[in-house]
């Protein structure tokens, strides 16, 4: 009989995840999951089932890696919370599984690995398609996505300026003393982005904040808020003047706003960079547009869990 799950809380989470063990793996699996290889790895696209009454949706994020023997599924649900709502906006799960019994080994916090593996892959983003030398980081929106790109940036990165903007001064002042290193807070998106060589865009708004005629040209974008086909976050000018990259191309034809509204073509995917089979424009204005994907996750929970186990096995 199937031993009982393990049940890996957020603290736990936060202390076995680490970027520089995550980084790399994702860096594999965006490759793999590029090649479309059904033999190593498959993700649908998210399942997305809308909550109507509040606002809200229910995604569904199986992936299955086959050869790292990976079988996993996040629950995500997300929500358009009105201003000043103290519910949270996107809460997650995740369950591990054994691909050959079919039990669940694990049932682990979703968000740690949501707001860590997102930033990760952001991180990748720029890596590879940042122009080298870049020295002004620039983050609109401040809740956790803003945090976590904020440590992943700051880790990977040596920018001379980190500037972050934020609906309101006080909330752009909060981040800015919750954070170790130095941070200008910005009263609007405009003197937040001119001039910034990266920008990452991690907000909940539905309509574009940030304009193409703010950013400077050959800066790169990690587009990571609007995840429906109605909502946006980047305007019509930006979208059309940079090349585009996604996590996934059939993701990004179903869920982004940004790119269904807009009428932007996806360039490519960030796996084929990392396979060689196509280009990283990095003179170039560029826009990464994350959806998020069931493989990132998966990918996450295996380290998680691996590392879990390890710990107890020494008790
Ligand atoms: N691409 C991906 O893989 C993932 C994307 N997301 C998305 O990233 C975004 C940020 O997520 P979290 O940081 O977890 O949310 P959060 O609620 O912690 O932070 C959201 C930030 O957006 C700001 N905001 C809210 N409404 C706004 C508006 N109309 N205009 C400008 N700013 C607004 C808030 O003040 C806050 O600073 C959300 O859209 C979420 O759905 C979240 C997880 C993964
Ligand atoms: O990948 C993810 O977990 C999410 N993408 C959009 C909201 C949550």
């Amino acid at each position: 009989m199937a031993t009982p799950p393990a049940i890996i809380w957020k603290d736990a989470v936060e202390r076995l995840l680490r970027y520089r063990e995550l980084i790399p793996r994702l860096e594999v699996a965006l490759g793999k999951f590029s090649r479309r290889d059904s033999a190593e790895l498959i993700q649908p696209v998210r399942t997305t089932v809308p909550l109507q009454k509040y606002n809200g949706f229910l995604g569904l994020m199986p992936a299955y890696m086959e050869n790292d023997g990976v079988l996993s599924t996040k629950f995500v649900c997300f929500y358009k919370r009105e201003d000043g709502s103290t519910l949270p906006a996107t809460q997650a799960t995740v369950v591990l599984l054994d691909p050959e019994y079919g039990n669940v080994k694990a049932v682990m916090d979703g968000e740690v690995i949501t707001d860590m593996r997102t930033a990760a892959v952001s991180a990748i983003s720029a890596k590879l398609l940042m122009r080298p030398g870049a020295e002004v980081l620039a983050i609109l929106g401040t809740g956790r996505q803003a945090l976590s790109h904020y440590n992943v940036f700051t880790e990977m990165f040596s920018f001379k300026e980190v500037r972050v903007w934020s609906r309101t001064k006080e909330k752009a002042e909060r981040f800015r003393d919750s954070v170790s290193g130095p941070v200008t807070a910005c009263v609007s998106v405009e003197e937040a982005v001119r001039g910034a060589d990266a920008i990452v865009t991690v907000t909940r708004c539905t309509e574009p904040v940030l304009f193409g005629q703010w950013v400077k040209a050959g800066a790169h974008v990690a587009a990571v808020g609007a995840c429906r086909p109605n909502w946006r976050e980047l305007d019509d000018v930006l979208m059309k003047e940079a090349v585009v990259y996604a996590d996934s191309r059939e993701g990004a034809m179903a869920e982004s706003g940004d790119i269904v509204l807009s009428g932007a073509e996806v360039f490519a995917e960030l796996g084929d960079v990392i396979n060689g089979t196509k280009p990283a424009h990095r003179e170039k204005t560029t826009v990464f547009k994350s959806l998020g994907m069931g493989v990132q996750d998966a990918v996450s929970a295996k380290l998680v869990f691996d590392q879990w186990k390890a710990g107890h096995s020494q008790l």
